[in-house]
């Protein structure tokens, strides 16, 4: 996961960047800052056939690869669902992931989230 310096940025990554920074907010042991590796979980690859984790989702906001917040909160659902894919429920991980989730989707909420997509013409 490279992170390039910044370039110009247009104001629906700039919103997402911000989004991105509350989300990362709510994983203060980073186990989502990454991506999994086979090392740290034993067959991961095998089971997880869409991986993503923060940096990669950092990566896409800065190459301009989402075309709308839905998009990005697709990538933040399916990082949180990974983890309760693969780690069972009694797990730190499978317990962080669902903590993040609903911390995550209650920040983006219509009633709070207006104040984001005033920054999006
Ligand atoms: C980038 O992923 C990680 C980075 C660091 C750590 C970590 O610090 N683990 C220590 C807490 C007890 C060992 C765990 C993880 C980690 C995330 C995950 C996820 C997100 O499934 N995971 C699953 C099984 C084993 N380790 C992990």
């Amino acid at each position: 996961c490279v992170l390039r310096q910044r370039q110009e940025r247009t104001p629906l990554q700039r919103a997402l960047e911000h989004v991105l920074k509350k989300f990362e907010m709510r994983d203060p042991q980073q186990f989502f800052a990454w991506p999994v590796t086979d090392n740290i979980a034993p067959g991961y690859s095998a089971i997880i056939s869409h991986p993503m984790d923060f940096c990669t989702m950092r990566q896409k906001v800065e190459e301009n690869q989402y075309g709308s917040l839905q998009d990005f909160i697709s990538d933040f659902k399916l990082m949180c669902t990974n983890a309760m894919q693969y780690n069972h429920a009694d797990t730190i991980y499978y317990k962080a992931s669902k903590k993040l989730l609903h911390a995550g989707l209650k920040l983006i909420q219509p009633d709070k989230v207006g104040w984001l997509l005033g920054l999006v013409p």
